[in-house]
């Protein structure tokens, strides 16, 4: 998809910002989709910067937990409808430019190994919507609204929504949403457990953190355990999965971290966990 960042502008241009900020603060890496004149659409810089920042995540012990958030009070408005239409995304499939089968920025076929907290403020429409399924905690603020509407133009929810989305809200609601193409708001979203927080305009971010760092000041072992264990569970029969399931807490009960939570109970002060 052609992007900004690949087209040449005159010198004496405002400096464009780039499409996506990435900060680290504490042990939380926080993701800014940032275009907010085009409501967030995806460009593929954005994407770009978004697949470095998994990347990132998924490197770095000192990261603990990622927040995925959007720019201008709006979270995603999905594909850059413009850059589709100035670069149709079927000759990236049809010239084999394009694996549509891994889509790392949006999180498809490629996940994150700590959690990941979406604070959603505004419209999360179609890839807004799809990557938001590939999040673990997720807060909407009380005016965001959600949806797939890919199918109202006559597109494909490339980004996993017809896979996810049934495994998320109850069939018959991820069937009207993906069929239908409407909209629904956060206390529909809240009900239906797409999202489990609502909070007043403007402060989702604020509850993002709040939940990041309760997660970051957890056993980053015990986490990325159960984050595993939770991923590779999914969709597969209970007796399949105790084996893999043991495997992994028994190395999480072996380790240093391990024996520094329960003595830290006992001496009545704040555990500290060194990922080991
Ligand atoms: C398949 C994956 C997902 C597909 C899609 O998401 S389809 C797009 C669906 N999006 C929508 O339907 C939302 C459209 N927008 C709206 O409904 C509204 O704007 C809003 C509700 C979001 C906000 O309303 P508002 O009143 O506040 O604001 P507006 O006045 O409407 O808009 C303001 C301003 O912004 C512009 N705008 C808004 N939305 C968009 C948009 N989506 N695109 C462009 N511009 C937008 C609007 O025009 C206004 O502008 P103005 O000038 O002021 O009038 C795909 C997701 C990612 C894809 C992959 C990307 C990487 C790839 C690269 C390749 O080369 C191969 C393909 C691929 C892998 C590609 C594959 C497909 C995806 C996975």
């Amino acid at each position: 998809m052609t992007t900004p960042s690949d087209a040449t502008s005159p010198v004496d241009a405002p400096r464009e910002e780039p499409h996506c900020l990435v900060e680290q603060v504490g042990h939380t890496l926080v993701v800014t989709m940032n275009r907010p004149a085009r409501r967030n659409a995806l460009s593929g810089q954005m994407l770009r910067i978004m697949e470095d920042a998994w990347d990132r995540v998924n490197g770095d012990d000192d990261i603990r937990v990622c927040i995925l958030t959007g720019a201008g009070g709006y979270f995603c408005a999905g594909m850059d409808l413009q850059a589709a239409d100035d670069k149709p995304p079927s000759e990236s499939f049809e010239s084999g430019e394009f694996d549509p089968t891994v889509i790392k920025g949006l999180l498809k076929g490629f996940r994150l190994t700590k959690p990941l907290v979406a604070a959603v403020e505004g419209p999360a429409i179609a890839g807004g919507t799809e990557i938001l399924q590939g999040t673990d905690i997720r807060v909407a603020g009380e005016s965001a609204r959600f949806g797939v509407a890919e199918a109202r133009w006559s597109l494909y929810p490339m980004g996993g929504s017809a896979v996810r989305l049934p495994r998320q809200v109850p069939y018959t609601v991820a069937a009207e949403l993906l069929l239908t193409g409407r909209t629904l708001g956060a206390a529909e979203a809240k009900a239906l457990g797409l999202v489990g927080h609502v909070v007043p305009d403007g402060q989702a971010l604020a509850k993002a953190h709040e939940l990041a760092d309760m997660v970051a000041a957890n056993g980053p072992l015990a986490v990325q355990a159960i984050l595993r264990t939770m991923r590779d569970s999914e969709g597969r029969h209970e007796e399949d999965c105790w084996a893999a399931d043991a495997a992994v807490g028994a190395a999480v009960f072996s380790s240093e971290d391990a024996k520094e939570g329960p003595r830290a109970f006992l001496e009545k002060r704040k555990p500290v966990f060194r990922g080991r």
